[in-house]
């Protein structure tokens, strides 16, 4: 657990790195983190995630509600569905990327981006060999947030064993973790696979 100000530097940092990471184009992207008073601290609407500063991270309610006059994240309900589901998450990360949109689109019609067989999939809790196949929630994109968060809620609370992430087709991912470290190591990881994914149905002469 965690005060608002250590985790409005720590999303900050996780700005920072994102985008070097190329994970945040333009103002693309929205993080947060569970605080130990039972709100949550979020990156503002609109803000570009690279050049973040701490008043750019507002606080929030659970349910989404500002609690600080800002404007949160249009996406903030997402946040707050994650803590609904996950009592263990204490850190949300989204990020945009070229390969996890184009693979998305892709895969039209699909429910779920299949990963399998990668070494990368033992960042996933409870993977413990490469063998392996996990199937990462994907739904249509939507403006309409309260309709989006009913519809991933009964696929995040089916998930077993849970999967901490999902991606929204066209859009991006949503990954997250007990700590901030926790979520950037899955975002990167889950970015890489994504991107092999891609490649490798790019070989096949797949998509569409
Ligand atoms: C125009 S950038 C993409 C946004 O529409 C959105 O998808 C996003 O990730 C950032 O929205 P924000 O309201 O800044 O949290
Ligand atoms: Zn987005």
């Amino acid at each position: 657990m965690i005060d608002f100000t250590d985790a409005a530097n720590a999303i900050v940092a996780a700005g920072g790195r994102l985008d070097r990471l190329g994970l945040a184009p333009a103002t693309a992207g929205n993080y947060s983190m569970r605080l130990d008073d039972g709100t949550m601290a979020i990156t503002v609407s609109g803000a570009h995630k690279g050049r973040l500063t701490p008043g750019q991270v507002m606080r929030a309610s659970l349910e989404g509600a500002s609690l600080d006059g800002k404007k949160p994240s249009a996406e903030t309900l997402l946040h707050c569905l994650v803590y609904e589901v996950d009592g263990g998450a204490g850190a949300v990360l989204h990020s945009h990327s070229v390969a996890g949109t184009v693979l998305s689109r892709a895969l039209a019609d699909r429910s779920a981006i299949e990963l399998e067989g990668y070494e990368l999939l033992k960042i996933f809790p409870g993977v413990v060999d490469h063998d392996v196949r996990i199937a990462m929630p994907l739904v249509d994109n939507s403006q309409d947030m309260p309709a989006l968060a009913a519809q991933l809620r009964p696929i995040l609370q089916a998930a077993t064993p849970p999967l901490p992430a999902f991606y929204i087709r066209g859009h991006g991912l949503y990954a997250w973790g007990p700590t901030m470290d926790a979520a950037e190591n899955l975002v990167e990881a889950c970015e890489f696979l994504l991107n092999c994914a891609w490649e490798e149905l790019k070989l096949n002469g797949g998509g569409r």
